[in-house]
């Protein structure tokens, strides 16, 4: 056979695609693309700069692993790269933080490490709430300190109260609704928790019920606002938030005088704003409507996890239930006279956490099993991190969970164990005490406004449920919940449920 008979034969077997490669515009292009990828996978290493993670598909590869399984991909590139490395997510280069002693250093300098500029770029980005409203004076010097002021534990007593009233007969009612009846274990927990919640907060008469929906699909999507994809992809989420904007608008433009006073302490404080700032209404709603998503996002999903996983384990809710009953009976010798009701939890939440150690043990094993919290800021000045340079401008963000599934801080830290904090925990790491071992609610300057409150209220919330409802797994089905992952701050969903069979309990 003749080589130009071989030829003629082979061209017409081969790919189209190779047959253009003889389009001298195509080979230009596919070799700069190709070009790019190399200098993207074989960047030169700069050893002054934290290392850069490499990934061979540069921009997506990371971004998948991250949301497909966090904690692998930022245990298994710390183990390579340190606890301190750049990634490029997205297009966006950060420096991501996983060592407890190193996110303590970022969270400490506060003038090196800013939050502020990032607070306003996530109000505007999620919440839609422009930058120079943030600035404004009043919202900087008056607003943001009386509102951190009013959740701190000293002036917590009249939120308490106002939750605990709400949570009695919420979760009585849907006792009462559920009994005898197998359900998912959301449709018992998430609408009781968010009403007791949102009563408190916002006062007898907001419109709950209308709230909740729009909340459900904006929550489902935050990660992706966050993530600041382009607005046309995220049309869903962007308008359940304008919805949720319109009903706490309408509650605020048909409230009246007097009823001002009945709303809830945050209602009051946003409406001085419209007094003192000349705030319009839509303003006052959408800060509003952003505490909202706050106060909600991840303490009822907590209450949620705390049954879910409990009631997987061989003992059950027994142990809880026991500390409960033995404090209501403590109670009721001490007080003959009072028949049991809301005066139990009103005792329950003054006294000090001692009162419910188990309890109290559970609800922070669940944050620490559960939550998966950033903290982030941006470099303003040139800094060393861990011995490397940091360049002004660069984001820095610190991926706390790594202390929660290490098992030198935690030990067994893939059991789910609700005695591991009865006594205060004090794990030594490369020969150092680990402080900030449990960083569900962030920390340093940004850390977690409303944790107290938060406490608080899951301590109530499980202490009235456990009081009035009877709680099992369903043994006809096999269904259980999974962490879904790819929600990234805070405490995570569940995908899935467990089914559970709810009984009125007769006390
Ligand atoms: C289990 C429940 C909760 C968890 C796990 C949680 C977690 C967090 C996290 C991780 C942050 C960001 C921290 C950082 O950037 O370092 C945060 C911020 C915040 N949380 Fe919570 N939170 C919870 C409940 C609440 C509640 C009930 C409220 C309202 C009363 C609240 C109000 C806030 C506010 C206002 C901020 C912003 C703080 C700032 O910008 O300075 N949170 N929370």
């Amino acid at each position: 056979m003749s080589v130009n008979a071989l030829n003629i034969k082979f061209i017409p077997m081969l790919p189209t695609s190779v047959g253009t490669l003889q389009q001298p515009s195509l080979v230009i292009g596919l070799l700069i693309v190709g070009l790019c990828w190399l200098s993207r996978v074989y960047r030169p290493v700069d050893t002054s700069r934290p290392p850069l993670l490499r990934h061979w598909i540069p921009w997506l590869g990371p971004a998948f692993e991250v949301g497909k399984d966090p904690d692998g991909f930022f245990t298994s590139t710390s183990k390579r790269l340190g606890p301190i490395f750049r990634v490029e997510l997205l297009g966006q280069e950060r420096i991501f933080v996983t060592s407890p002693s190193m996110i303590s250093t970022v969270y400490r300098d506060s003038q090196s490490y800013d939050f502020n500029e990032i607070r306003l770029d996530i109000g505007e980005q999620v919440f839609s709430i422009s930058a120079t409203f943030g600035r404004q004076p009043y919202m900087v010097d008056h607003f943001m300190p009386a509102m951190h002021r009013m959740i701190l534990p000293s002036n917590l007593k009249p939120i308490i109260t106002a939750y605990i009233d709400n949570a009695y007969d919420c979760i009585r009612s849907s006792a009462a609704e559920l009994h005898g009846s197998s359900v998912p274990l959301m449709s018992l927990i998430i609408p009781p928790a968010y009403h007791a919640a949102a009563h408190a907060a916002f006062g007898p008469g907001f419109p709950v019920g209308d709230s909740f929906p729009f909340f459900r699909t904006f929550d489902h999507s935050f990660h992706l606002l966050a993530a600041n994809l382009p607005r046309w992809l995220l049309s869903e989420p962007l308008d359940a938030w304008e919805k949720l904007v319109d009903v706490v608008e309408s509650y605020i433009d048909h409230m009246a005088e007097d009823d001002a006073e009945e709303a809830g302490a945050l209602v009051r404080l946003t409406l001085q704003g419209r007094e003192a700032a000349e705030w319009t209404n839509r303003e006052v709603a959408s800060l509003l409507s952003s505490l909202l998503w706050a106060l909600q996002a991840n303490a009822v999903f907590a209450a949620y996890w705390l049954f879910a996983l409990q009631l997987q384990q061989s003992e059950g809710l027994a142990p809880l239930i026991a500390e409960v009953d033995n404090a209501r009976r403590l109670w009721q010798d001490t007080h003959p006279s009072t028949s049991l009701g809301r005066e139990f939890f009103k005792f329950l939440g003054s006294s000090s956490s001692n009162a419910l150690p188990l309890v109290t043990s559970a609800i922070r094993e669940t944050l620490r099993y559960t939550s998966q919290s950033y903290s982030i800021r941006r470099v303003m000045k040139p800094v060393q991190l861990g011995g490397y340079d940091l360049r002004v401008g660069e984001e820095v963000v610190c991926a706390t969970r790594q202390a929660h599934i290490d098992d030198e801080i935690h030990p067994n830290a893939a059991a789910f164990d609700i005695r591991r904090y009865l006594e205060a925990p004090k794990p030594i790491k490369d020969g150092r005490l680990v402080a900030n071992h449990s960083m569900a609610f962030g920390g340093g300057v940004s850390m977690c406004a409303g944790r107290h409150f938060a406490m608080a209220e899951l301590k109530m919330f499980v202490a009235v449920m456990l009081t009035y409802a009877t709680v099992e797994a369903d043994p006809s089905s096999s269904s259980r919940p999974e962490i879904q992952w790819e929600r990234k701050q805070g405490i995570m969903q569940p995908k899935g449920d467990l089914k559970v069979i709810v009984r009125k309990r007769q006390l």
